[in-house]
């Protein structure tokens, strides 16, 4: 249970935790550089863990290679399924999942958005799933800060053929997102998947708000949220007039454990 939970801690991170939490103190000059390396170490961490068998969880590149082998080259769904059947009979990873993804694409119908935010790619998944649904000239810009998970979501998402469709930007959110809208040419966005370490969900949103980056009507859809569970986010935005929020039941990814999808308008 405890190994489990971990597991999920992070995005997925285990004994790389209270690294990753270092991560998430704010940017100085002096931290700076210090905190990508920490983060690195913990996936270094993490890594050894996997190939000692002490977590479920699987290296994303063992996903390339059995998309590759296995999907539809240019087939969106082959990939997403090809994905999902792995999760399920081989090894669990921490993409939103097949049930989960299901409350996803709806939430993403709904708000038909135009300029998509992600944060937390992984392997690529959700911005597979979400890509499916697209509207003709929308895009969507997903923030990674493992490089190596960067890369091989690079590799996933271009053998899926959306690579005009996804970008990835590879660092931390907090370094990322005050010069996205320069970078990336947008305003705002319309609709934002949270899916990055638990812990910085709250952190990550206030500073959407403060750059401007999220307008009167955004979508915001946060996972995990039962587990390993977000509770000062949902503190958050529950209690807040700028914010209508539904919460969906489900399951976590490929398990029987109960977990949950957390739907927020921003109506400030
Ligand atoms: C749960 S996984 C994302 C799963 C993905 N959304 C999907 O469903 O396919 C979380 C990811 O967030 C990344 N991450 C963790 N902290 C981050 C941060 N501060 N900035 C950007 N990415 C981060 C991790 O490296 C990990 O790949």
């Amino acid at each position: 249970e405890t190994r489990a939970f971990f597991s999920h801690c992070c995005g997925g991170f285990c004994a790389g935790k209270p690294l990753l939490s270092y991560t998430a103190v704010p940017r100085c000059l002096s931290l700076h550089k210090w905190r990508l390396y920490l983060f690195r170490l913990a996936v270094v961490v993490d890594h050894i863990r996997i190939m000692a068998k002490g977590t479920d969880l699987t290296f994303p590149y063992h996903i390339v290679d059995h998309v590759v082998k296995t999907a539809k080259r240019g087939d969106v769904s082959s990939v997403i399924d090809v994905i999902d059947q792995y999760c399920y009979s081989v090894e669990k990873a921490m993409n939103v999942g097949d049930v989960k993804g299901a409350i996803l694409d709806k939430c993403f119908l709904e708000a038909s958005p135009q300029n998509v935010l992600e944060l937390g790619c992984y392997c690529g998944y959700s911005s597979l799933r979400m890509s499916r649904l697209l509207k003709e000239d929308a895009k969507i810009f997903t923030i990674e800060a493992n490089p190596d998970y960067a890369k091989f979501a690079q590799q996933i998402i271009t053998f899926a053929g959306m690579e005009k469709r996804i970008q990835i930007l590879q660092g931390l959110s907090d370094e990322v997102l005050p010069t996205i809208a320069e970078k990336c040419g947008v305003q705002t966005f319309d609709f934002v998947f949270i899916d990055h370490a638990k812990e910085l969900y709250k952190r990550d949103l206030i500073m959407l708000e403060n750059l401007g980056l999220i307008r009167h009507g955004t979508t915001i859809v946060a996972d995990n949220v039962i587990y390993p569970g977000c509770p000062d986010y949902l503190k958050y935005v529950r209690n807040n007039p700028k914010y209508k929020s539904a919460n969906y039941l489900s399951k976590l990814e490929y398990t029987d454990r109960e977990d949950a999808i957390e739907k927020s308008i921003y109506l400030p």
